[in-house]
């Protein structure tokens, strides 16, 4: 993909890099993706344009970071795609299924189902085991987990020796791994990872990060992370820039400096 800015620049259609994820367009559309999404808090003089038009995809086994400025819309980009806030106007497909056209149920079912969260804090519940946390979207579900799937994902994020332990036993990252595990159980159909590192040290936090690349690269994920920090964005294949609503630039490939020097260009260095 060539740099490109504007509001309306796209990432490569989904499938169309590394890993799963159907051509675009239709129910075999992998990832999610944008049109025209505008989210206005408040109204009269105090409204926020919190994003203004942005059509963007995050592509289907791609690892994309979302970058820019504080108050750029990250946030709310990933809240509104995630089904978790709905947009003024504009739509959401999430593996080609308008989130606008769902009923209340649906959405949380497909929130449940389709998308995995990944938090600075962890979010792990303190009385269930490390095995009980990883199950516990599928037991929500009331779905019998896929063993084999567990195990892999077990295995992949090297958990195997923890799973009876209850996560206030268990060290920052190995609380994020089980988290990351939590995530992936229901083979979602994107995962979002907001600040994923942002409370461990900066080797823990690479760990987490090739862990999350391993997901994509190893287990066909798509994975979106919301972050400040330029070199966790390098282990992305692109970064999508936001600042005051709207897409400003999509970097393939990314480098730390790369990355950091554009950040720099918008006035929100990290
Ligand atoms: N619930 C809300 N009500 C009113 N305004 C909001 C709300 N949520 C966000 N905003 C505003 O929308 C804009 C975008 O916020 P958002 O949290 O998406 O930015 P962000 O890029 O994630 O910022 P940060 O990096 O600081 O987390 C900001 O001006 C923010 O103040």
């Amino acid at each position: 993909m060539t740099k490109s800015r504007g509001n309306d620049v796209e990432a490569p259609p989904a499938g169309s890099a590394a890993g799963a994820g159907g051509a675009g367009g239709g129910a075999a559309e992998g990832g999610a993706r944008t049109e025209r999404l505008t989210k206005v808090y408040g109204t009269g003089s105090t409204a926020v344009r919190a994003l203004d038009g942005v059509t963007v995809t995050l592509p289907g086994g791609r690892f994309t970071a979302i970058m820019g400025p504080s108050g750029a819309g990250k946030s709310t980009l990933m809240h509104c795609v995630a089904g978790l806030d709905a947009p003024t106007s504009g739509r959401v497909f999430v593996g080609g299924v308008d989130l606008g056209g769902l009923p209340d149920a649906k959405l949380t079912r497909l929130r449940r189902e389709r998308i995995g969260f990944v938090f600075q804090a962890f979010n792990l519940l303190p009385t269930l085991t490390a095995r009980d946390n990883i199950l516990l979207p599928t037991t929500l579900a009331g779905a019998a987990p896929d063993r084999e799937w567990f195990d892999t994902v077990v295995r992949t994020l090297g958990l195997g020796e923890r799973l009876g332990h209850r996560p206030g036993q268990l060290s920052g990252g190995q609380q994020q791994r089980v988290a990351l595990a939590r995530a992936l159980i229901t083979r979602p159909e994107i995962v979002f990872a907001d600040e994923p590192t942002g409370n461990l040290d900066s080797r823990t936090g690479t760990e987490v990060l090739a862990l999350l690349r391993g997901s994509v690269d190893d287990l066909g994920q798509t994975v979106a992370m919301v972050t400040h920090d330029p070199a966790a964005a390098a282990h992305a294949d692109a970064v999508v820039f936001l600042a005051d609503g709207k897409i400003v630039d999509i970097m393939d490939a990314p480098t730390q400096d790369r990355v950091l020097d554009r950040m720099r260009g918008l006035g929100g260095a990290a």
